[in-house]
């Protein structure tokens, strides 16, 4: 029996319901098979997988044509979820750049929607994206292709300037016509109040629960982490007896709220 495919339009309808809407990210057709029986609603190929996948201390080596690669191959396992494809560094540099990256993403990676790093410096890049038909997802907060310059992976927006800097972009971004916004790693007070503020879905990690949903590096939720995994995820394999188990637990802890708890949000 077949189901509705999960598209922008039934994340906002959820967000407007109350009901959280949960996401991890996957890199190839068997994850995204089991994700996507077991009732996650978004899957990210995100460029984290420079990092879990290829062995890489930051996402900054990874390429287009990577993304797109390992899209075709989420694609062709997913049924249900919907698809969202990270553009990696540098590929948004300017809106031709970000055109040509995306356009690539969707028509060769099986994206149903970008998403892209950064702030208002973004604003007219999401604009000419939104126009010719695709769904962005802003990502602000921590933004890890820009570690190089962060010096390292910092919280954010724990000062009230860096705070309102982000409330701001967050409002820019919206207006620029994102359908998404990923917040990483920003105090759960802020994210709460952004997730209120605007009207589409907010997707946190280390966000805390006030977000719109949840997402997490899947193997950093199956335990797969070979160093110290970051405070604000929790391994659902603990106490499970199968992957498949795990990713139920973490659907259903996203869903009820009780992930992330007070001790997976530092800030
Ligand atoms: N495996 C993995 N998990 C991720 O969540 C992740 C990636 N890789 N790669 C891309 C980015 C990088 N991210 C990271 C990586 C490390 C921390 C981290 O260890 N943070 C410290 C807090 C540091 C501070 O603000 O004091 C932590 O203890 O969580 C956070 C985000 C999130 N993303
Ligand atoms: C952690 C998520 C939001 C991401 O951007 C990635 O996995 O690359
Ligand atoms: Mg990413």
């Amino acid at each position: 029996m077949s189901v509705a495919p999960v598209s922008v339009a039934t994340l906002s309808a959820m967000k407007a319901r109350g009901e959280r809407i949960v996401s991890l990210t996957c890199y190839d057709a068997c994850f995204a098979h089991l994700l996507d029986r077991a009732g996650v609603d978004l899957l990210l190929v995100g460029d984290s997988l420079g990092m879990v996948l290829q062995g890489h201390a930051t996402t900054v080596p990874v390429t287009v044509e990577q993304m797109a690669y390992h899209g075709a191959s989420v694609a062709r396992g997913r049924e249900r979820a919907l698809l969202a494809v990270d553009l990696p560094f540098m590929a948004a540099a300017t809106p031709e750049r970000a055109l040509d990256s995306a356009a690539r993403l969707m028509q060769e990676g099986g994206a149903q929607v970008v998403k892209l790093e950064g702030g208002e410096w973004l604003a007219e890049t999401v604009r000419r994206l939104s126009e010719q038909g695709v769904p962005v997802c802003a990502h602000l907060g921590l933004l890890p292709q820009s570690v190089n310059r962060l010096g390292g992976y910092r919280f954010q927006g724990r000062d009230e300037t860096s705070a309102e800097r982000i409330r701001r972009e967050a409002r820019v971004m919206e207006e620029a016509g994102a359908s998404l916004l990923v917040l990483e790693c920003v105090p759960a007070a802020l994210a709460g109040e952004i997730s209120r503020s605007l009207s589409i879905p907010v997707i946190g990690i280390g966000a805390g629960a006030g977000c719109d949903g949840q997402v997490l590096v899947l193997h950093d939720m199956l335990g797969l982490n070979p160093g110290r995994p970051p405070s604000f995820s929790r391994d659902f394999m603990q106490g499970c007896g199968s992957i498949g188990e795990a990713v139920a637990a973490y659907v259903e802890a996203v869903r009820d709220g009780s992930f992330p708890a007070a001790a997976e949000t530092p800030y």
